[in-house]
This record gives C-alpha cells, structure tokens and sequence, in this order.
C-alpha cells in the first residue's frame, strides 16, 4: 500500500513537472480534443492492412435492392414512437416529425422492401428500448462510479496516462481506443484531463438508446473552440452550426437543410457537379504522364471537392483545375479554407492557450478565417445584388432559385443575418470539402484494387445510363452498386471516427447509470468494423449492401458515418451525389488500375488517406 502511494506520488510529481515544462505537447493536446481525430490502422506502424487480401472478390449478388440495415429501424417507426416513453420530448408528434425526417432520408438512399422479418425485427427493437427505460432498469444500475477505465490521480485525472510510462504513451488515438475497448469493454470512462470526463461507447445499442433519446436539438458541445473564439470576437458572437446549440442551432438548421437535404433540392445540382466532374475527369487526363500514371492524385480529388462545393454554394466556378494562377481570390480561398482545417487540427493537438493570446496557430487561423469571410462577404454582396436586379425586373421566384446557389436562398430569408450567413458558408466549406475528399480518395484505391468490382461497376454504369449524356438525380439513383460500393466503402474507411454527444437525460448505458449532460463519444468505427455486429467485418464486401445479401450488418446503428438524427451530417447527400458523379464520370473514360499496395491512415480532424495516392489511368 505504502509502496503503491509512493509510486503513485512520483508520477504525480513527474507528470506536474511535464505539465508544467510543456507549452506545445501533442499528448497532453489529444486530451484537449474532446473528439474526432483518429488513426483507423491495426498495426503500430500506422499502415492500413486492412483490404491486403488478393482473392478475387465474389461477384455482387442481387442488383434488386439495397440490403441497408437501417432499413428496417426507419421501415415502421411508429411503432416504436408510439410504444416508447422518449423522456425529454414533448409530444411524439414531435418525435415523428424527427424521426420521420430520418425515415425519409434513409428510404430515399435506399431501396427495401417490407416483410414480416422486418416487422418483427423493429417490434423486438422496440420492446427493447422500452424496457431499457423502464424503471427497474434505472432502479438496478450500477453507478456511474464504477464505470471502467484508465486509472485516474487526485487533482490530474487520467493525464499521467498519457506520459512516458502510462499505458496511453506513444499510441494512436485509434490504437488507444481499440485498447481500452480491449481492456475495459463496451463502456469505458476517461477523464484524459483535469475537470473533463468522457464515455467512450462501443456498444450499437448504447448509440441507438442516446440517439433516439436526444430530442429535437441534440446537444453536441465539444469541437472547434477556436471557431467560437473567432466568432465572438468577429462574427458578433454569432456560430454556425457545428458550433451553437440548442435553439441557435436549430434556426440555423431550419434556415439551411431545406435548401441542401431534401433529394428533390439536391436533384437540382446534379448537372452542373456532373460537369465539375467532368472537368475532374480531364485534368486527370492532363496530369497523368505518358503511361498512364498519376503519382498522387488527391490534390486533385481536393480540387474537385471544392470546386463542387463553390457551386453549390456560391454558383460559380473557382477555376481549381485551371492552370491558370491569375486569380488571386481563388487561390486565397482554397488555401484558407486548407488553413482553417489545418489549424483546427491542430487546436486539438495544443494548449488552448489562444484564450489568453494570440498563438502562432490562432493568427494563421484568423488570418484564414478574415480571408474567407472577406470572400464570402464579396459573395453575398453579389447574390443580394443579382437578386435585386431580379426583382426589378419582374423576374424574382420565376427562375428555379436553387439554380441560383445555396447562397441566394440564405440571403433571401429574412430570418438569418449576414453573420449567420456567412457562418453556415464557412462549415460547409471546411464541414464538406475535406470530408468528401477524403471518402473520394478511399474510393479511387478501392476501385483500382479491386478490378472485378470495378468492372461490374462500370457495366452498370453504362448499362443502365446507356449513352444518356446529362444524368439526372434518377440516374444517380438507379446506380444501386455504386452506391453499395460506396457504403462499403465507408463502413471499412469511416472518414468520421466517432460521433459525440451531450446526453440530454440520465440513461443507462451498458448496465450504468451515465447521468445527463455526460459527454459520450460513439466509436462508430470499430463498432462498424467489429464481427459482432459485422459479419466479415474485415472485408470488402460491397455485396453486402444488397438485398438477399449472405454477409449481414447485424446491427441498425452499427453503420453511421455521417451520424444519425436531427444533428446528422447536413452534407451527406451533396458528398454522396459528388462521390457517386465522379465513379460514373471517371469509369466511363477510364479503367483505373495499379494503385498502393498498402496505404496509411493518418491522423487528423477526420480519417484520411495519407498521400501519395497512386492510380494509373488507362483510356477505355
Ligand atoms: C464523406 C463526407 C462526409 C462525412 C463522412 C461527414 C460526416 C459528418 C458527421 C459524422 C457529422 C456529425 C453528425 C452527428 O453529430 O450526428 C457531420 C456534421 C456536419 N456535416 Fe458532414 N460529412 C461529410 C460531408 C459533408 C458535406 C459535403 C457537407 C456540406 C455540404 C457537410 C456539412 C456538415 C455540417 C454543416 C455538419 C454539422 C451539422 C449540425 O451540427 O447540424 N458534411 N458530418
């Protein structure tokens, strides 16, 4: 005992005089990020060894439907709407309208048919969130004391854990989470700094009992603090949406998910980013050298990322794959926005020490942040004057305004103020270039290594598209294996690792009680890469995404890259529509082939493929 107090007392004195030694320590800054940032790698040397198998793969099953597990939770909501007390929420005309808006979006991604399985399946799942809030449930747990986890000091919590001689030291956030799920279970405390405490979740049933009890304005409070910082200093204190909560948050939602989720709003873009990746497509055909190879070609996927996303939401063109430098606006922009991701990384990676001046990162982050709302401003400017013009001459509302870019129809509502609107600007931006970059890229590799899918792929293409030039939303739509192929994609590659939220009521999670207000973080990625609920969880198998499929996702909240419910990625659909344009775009000229035997993951605000991304071109 007296043994173990001294040696405890030494870390403790070894760990204050770290802290205090240390301004810039990236171990001590994991724990400053309350989430994200993640290494999806299995091995120490942070390569992917995931996908080294050389069997050729099985052919896709069935191109009837779409084997999407989440199906069958949305199918028949109201049953479970109506048989469980959802605490915290009103009325379940409320819940429905929530859950009807999920039921939507997921009908619409997929197709699936009702059976009886399925019916049962949802009442089964129904009886079991009932019971989980009944109140023997709650009357039997245990504390939220005993929760596992690292071991905590008085004062440090679990910081020491970090250090040199802790069982953290040197790993990976990814390999530290696969650890302690290891070590600890299902349900794991950390309290990776003083004051602050976390539940790390790796159960689907926990997520599925915190999503459906996280009302209308789910509470998601721990990201971006330089943004906020930013905001209250220069945007009026005003936030956007990966910043506010509650009510600020839901009149920003309001104002922007009409004009960029519903697949009709969304339809409507699908022409000018097929041209975007048409153009894509060419600058590929540009860069690539006389054998067909390009040494790296993310930079590229990045430049066509934004280029779509300037569309969408500016209505015109920032010349990304232009050789032309002249337009100095543009280069700004895109490096700004680089910039703003960057730094937000790597605010996650220090002390937040830009709260009491301006760091060397906070002014670069500033600085970025300035130039992009500069541009921004110049934008709505414009949109506001092209508008006006309509109105004078008679024209306004007679021209499809969603033509018009998703900025004119924020400036036109009256309830949003510049501010606002150019905070919703800037998360789209840095909320959606990167990220769709990135399932881009996962996407390229895949399809050159696996040349059997690739081409069952592209007989798809063209067989259902036929010669058809300009495609339109029902097109996209018919690619049922290319969206599989996409799905699989991420379930094997989760761009985002985790999902976070504040719980909004006392729950039991895992047999403990975790009390409202705790920070939970889902780890979507291993729960989407685990045999329990993935059958061959560690393959390939885009196959699986189809009905009649044999390998099963056992599991409705075993799969959510983009999150789940009222708080769920605005973007999803623009990044699916994007990624789905540029695999048809890109297959229809090309055959894609030698690509990275291995590649690595690193570590970011998201997962990303580390570059160089090998691919060779080869016309068709
Ligand atoms: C592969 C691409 C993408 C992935 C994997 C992804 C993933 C996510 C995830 C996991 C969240 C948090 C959801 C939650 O807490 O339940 C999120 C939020 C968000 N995403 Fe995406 N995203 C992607 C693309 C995009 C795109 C293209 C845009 C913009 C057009 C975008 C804009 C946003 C915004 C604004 C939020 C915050 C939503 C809110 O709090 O209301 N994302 N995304």
């Amino acid at each position: 005992m007296a043994s173990t107090l001294l040696r405890k007392s030494k870390d403790l004195r070894r760990v204050c005089a770290i802290v205090v030694k240390s301004v810039h320590i990236d171990t001590l800054n994991v724990l400053i990020r309350a989430e994200s940032t993640s290494v999806p790698t299995r091995d120490s040397s942070n390569v992917d060894v995931r996908e080294q198998s050389t069997s050729a793969p099985t052919k896709f099953q069935d191109s009837t439907g779409c084997n999407c597990p989440f199906e069958h939770i949305f199918e028949n909501l109201d049953y479970g709407i109506s048989k469980v007390r959802y605490a915290g929420q009103t009325s379940s005309s409320e819940r429905k309208s929530t859950f009807q808006e999920e039921m939507d979006l997921e009908k619409e991604t997929c197709s699936f048919s009702q059976d009886e399985k399925v019916e049962s399946g949802i009442k089964q799942r129904a009886d079991e969130i009932a019971r989980k809030f009944s109140s023997d449930a709650y009357k039997n747990a245990k504390p939220f004391s005993e929760i596992p986890g690292f071991p905590t000091l008085p004062i440090l919590g679990g910081i020491h854990n970090f250090f040199p001689g802790g069982v953290l030291y040197g790993l990976t956030w990814r390999e530290q989470k696969w650890l302690m799920q290891k070590k600890y279970g299902n349900i794991v405390k950390e309290t990776p700094f003083p004051g602050f405490t976390r539940i790390n979740i790796f159960d689907p049933d926990d997520a599925e009992l915190i999503f459906r009890t996280e009302g209308k304005w789910p509470l998601r409070d721990s990201f971006f603090f330089m943004q906020k910082h930013f905001n209250i200093l220069h945007n009026k204190g005003v936030h956007g949406l990966a910043t506010a909560q509650e009510a600020e948050w839901h009149k920003l939602r309001q104002g922007v998910s009409k004009y960029i989720v519903p697949p009709q709003v969304i339809g409507e873009y699908c022409r000018g980013v097929q041209m975007v990746a048409r153009d894509f497509v060419t600058r590929l055909g540009k860069v690539k050298d006389s054998e067909g190879l390009i040494e790296n070609v993310i930079p590229h996927i990045k430049n066509f990322s934004f280029e779509a996303i300037a569309l969408v939401c500016f209505n015109t063109r920032l010349g990304a794959f232009s050789d032309d430098r002249s337009n100095q606006e543009n280069i700004d922009f895109i490096q700004s926005v680089d910039t703003i991701l960057e730094c937000s990384y790597l605010e996650l990676k220090q002390i937040p020490l830009f709260r009491y001046y301006k760091t060397k990162t906070y002014r670069r982050y500033e600085n970025a942040m300035q130039c992009t709302k500069r541009i921004c401003l110049k934008h709505i400017a414009i949109a506001r004057e092209r508008h006006r013009a309509k109105i004078v001459a008679g024209e306004a509302g007679v021209e499809q305004e969603v033509y018009m870019g998703l900025i004119t129809n924020l400036i036109t509502n009256d309830n949003l103020s510049e501010e606002e609107v150019f905070i919703i600007m800037h998360d789209i931006f840095t909320g959606g270039v990167d990220t769709t970059s990135h399932m881009l890229s996962f996407v390229l590799y895949l399809l050159a290594k696996h040349p059997n899918y690739q081409e069952q792929v592209r007989e798809e293409i063209l067989g259902e598209l036929k010669n058809k030039d300009l495609l339109d939303i029902e097109d996209v739509r018919a690619l049922k294996l290319v969206r599989a192929f996409v799905k699989e994609t991420l379930r094997l590659y989760a761009v985002a690792p985790a999902n976070s939220r504040n719980l909004k009521q006392d729950l039991v999670l895992s047999g403990y009680l975790v009390p409202k207000g705790s920070v939970v973080l889902i780890h979507n990625d291993w729960i989407s890469l685990n045999e329990g609920y993935v059958e061959d969880a560690e393959k390939f198998m885009p196959e699986r995404w189809l009905r009649h499929a044999t390998s099963k996702i056992n599991h409705p909240f075993a799969y959510l890259p983009f999150g789940f419910g009222p708080r769920s990625c605005l973007g999803r659909r623009m990044a699916e529509l994007e990624v789905y344009l540029a695999i048809i775009e890109l297959l229809k000229k090309y055959k894609l082939s030698q690509t990275n035997e291995v590649i690595k993951i690193g570590e970011g605000i998201v997962n990303a493929l580390v570059p160089p991304l090998k691919i060779r071109l080869t016309p068709r």
